[in-house]
């Protein structure tokens, strides 16, 4: 992408999703043809909702970013009202309403994904990266059914004592941050597994593991109060409960989520996957 950005460049197509802040259009740069993702922001909105050091942050951090599961920023620029984020196109769109519309994933498709989320996180992580926002919404599916992890505005550089100030769902926020009192240390990138494990409950059972009203899921949280079906096979049960420890540090690590055997029995290429 050549560096001088502006808007000229793009011919804008339909609108691809939007967001609390913005919207997103597919769009085809000029020069090349090359077919991106065009994320538009208004400058007032990220004013009022004073998330300027958000959007900054997920500019700083996702540009940075190199990974076939992580949805890549390729540059941004501004005019006077509004900020624009150049964006790989994920052509098969929210992982959500798949999951919507199949209720929930066969144990192959759900270990492929785990997979790739479980390799997008070591990356992340190696770069001291923590998502803190993982769930279906902000995932994309790209052409061939790779997962893409986006909308970074929530990450942060570990370990971070910064306060989530909450506007999305509670169902993925780790005991650690439902309950800050309780652990006095700072949190680290092992709110990304506790999220993870969320994530392969979600895909498995088709709803989230403290799913209820907003403090009865903060108290099922804090105590770890959930309950895995029947039908979840008895390696996925191992695998949600090991990701789903209230104790940070007993959580297991990303390195053994890759070779866990309920990862092993449906991906065999999970290996070669890791080499990128
Ligand atoms: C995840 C939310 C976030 N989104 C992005 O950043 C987004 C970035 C980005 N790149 N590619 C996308 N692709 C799509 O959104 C998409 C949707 C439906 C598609 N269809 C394929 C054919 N099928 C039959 C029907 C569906 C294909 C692609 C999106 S969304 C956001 C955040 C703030 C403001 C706006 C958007």
């Amino acid at each position: 992408v050549p560096k001088e950005l502006h808007l000229g460049m793009f011919e804008i197509g339909r609108p691809l999703g939007k967001g609390k802040f913005g919207r997103v259009y597919l769009a085809r740069e000029r020069g090349t043809g090359f077919i991106c993702a065009l994320k538009v922001l208004h400058k007032d909105e990220i004013r009022q909702g004073r998330v300027e050091k958000q959007v900054a942050r997920e500019i700083e951090i996702q540009s940075n970013l190199r990974h076939p599961n992580v949805l890549q920023l390729y540059g941004h620029f501004h005019d006077r009202k509004r900020i624009f984020l150049i964006l790989e196109y994920a052509g098969k769109g929210e992982l959500y309403k798949h999951l919507q519309r199949q209720d929930r994933f066969p144990e192959w498709k759900a270990a492929r994904y785990i997979a790739q989320m479980a390799s997008a996180l070591g990356y992340l992580h190696r770069k001291h990266v923590i998502h803190r926002d993982i769930k279906p919404e902000n995932i994309l599916v790209g052409l061939h059914g790779e997962l893409k992890m986006s909308d970074f505005g929530w990450s942060v550089h570990a370990p971070s004592g910064r306060r989530l100030t909450m506007c999305g769902t509670l169902d993925y926020l780790p005991p650690e941050m439902v309950d800050p009192k309780r652990s006095s240390k700072p949190y680290n990138d092992k709110v990304d597994i506790w999220a993870l494990g969320v994530l392969m409950y979600e895909f498995l059972v088709g709803r989230a593991p403290f799913e209820d009203t907003p403090n009865m899921t903060h108290r099922r949280i804090a105590k770890g109060d959930m309950s895995i079906p029947s039908f979840v096979s008895p390696e996925a049960t191992d695998l949600i409960k090991k990701l789903l420890i209230l104790d940070s540090d007993q959580r297991i690590s990303l390195e053994k989520v890759r070779q866990h055997p309920w990862i092993i029995k449906h991906c065999e290429s999970v290996a070669e996957q890791d080499k990128s």
